[in-house]
């Protein structure tokens, strides 16, 4: 059983909606009998937990074909500081799930000739651009809220199509036109699942931080993550996001093995902590076989 599943049934989670989502299948994998709170961005998921009004949120955080979910990065630099705190306000990461992500062409009319524009979230857009480029090279791909948000939008418009999961086709009433379109058949998404308490630590943990540095300081950020060396600490993914304050200075996200309440994690953070600005961590997981 999946740890997050000792939840009790009358907790509520957050999800990007609206049902037919993969952000729903991956909440009803890991959840289970719940309240689902369908929410119209990613961004509303995260405020949906942080102001209290779901216990629980899903948000997706990398795909395996497309890279990293910048929607989901760009709300963490937008997230603000608790006090003095060192993790933001409102909510942790606590867990994670990966989900594989099978894409389907879905319309009113079967026939490919007839679609002239193509709607999707812009991450399954990404996932299934070279179907895209071969089979509908004129079609507009117009990105929208969710691949669910896609299939309603299809059921609008006899010359459009969504990309979507093959439940919207039964949700939404709508053939299959193509299936599978993803450009990578393994085509996987990760998942963070959302809360407000940090689990136990397992022994097998990941943990995600973000940063800014003093970017006028040569070497500031090799200076930082030769902490995480000196302490033997893996690294296991690093990003950068413009951090808002001001032009062409960045948020960075690192990811290592390790608990932030592993003794050895909690030293290396105190020695890494001088040498950054901005610190703040996100949470810790439990790392999983896909
Ligand atoms: O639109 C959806 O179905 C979502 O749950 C969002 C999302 C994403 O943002 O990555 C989730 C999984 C797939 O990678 C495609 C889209």
């Amino acid at each position: 059983m999946h740890p997050t599943k000792k939840i009790r049934q009358t907790d509520s989670v957050a999800f990007l909606g609206p049902k037919g989502t993969f952000s729903y299948e991956c909440a009803t994998q890991v959840f289970g009998d719940a309240e689902y709170v369908p929410c119209q961005s990613i961004a509303k998921v995260l405020e949906t937990v942080q102001t209290n009004k779901a216990d629980y949120g899903i948000v997706p955080f990398e795909n395996s074909t497309f890279g990293t979910v910048l929607q989901t990065l760009d709300f963490f630099v937008n997230t603000k500081h608790a006090n003095d705190s060192d993790q933001p306000h409102g909510f942790v990461i606590l867990d994670q799930h990966y989900l594989t992500v099978h894409h389907n062409l879905l319309g009113q009319d079967t026939e490919l000739d007839r679609i002239e524009r193509v709607y999707s979230h812009p991450e399954a857009l990404g996932q299934c651009s070279k179907w895209l480029d071969k089979h509908l090279p004129k079609a507009n791909r117009v990105p929208v809220g969710s691949t669910a948000q896609a299939a309603e939008k299809a059921k609008q418009d006899r010359t459009a199509a969504g990309i979507s999961s093959i439940a919207c086709a039964d949700i939404f009433g709508l053939h299959v036109i193509e299936k599978d379109i993803e450009n990578l058949a393994n085509n996987t998404t990760r998942f963070f699942v959302i809360g407000k308490k940090v689990r136990q630590p397992t022994k097998n943990d990941g943990t995600l931080v973000m940063f800014t540095l003093n970017h006028d300081q040569p070497g500031s950020l090799c200076d930082a993550l030769a902490i995480m060396k000196d302490h033997g600490i893996n690294l296991t993914k690093i990003d950068s996001r413009p951090s808002g304050k001001g032009l062409w200075h960045y948020m960075f996200f690192m990811q290592f093995d390790g608990h932030m309440n592993d003794d050895k994690v909690k030293l290396a953070m105190k020695s890494f902590k001088p040498k950054v600005l901005d610190f703040m961590i996100m949470g810790s997981y439990k790392k999983q076989l896909q």
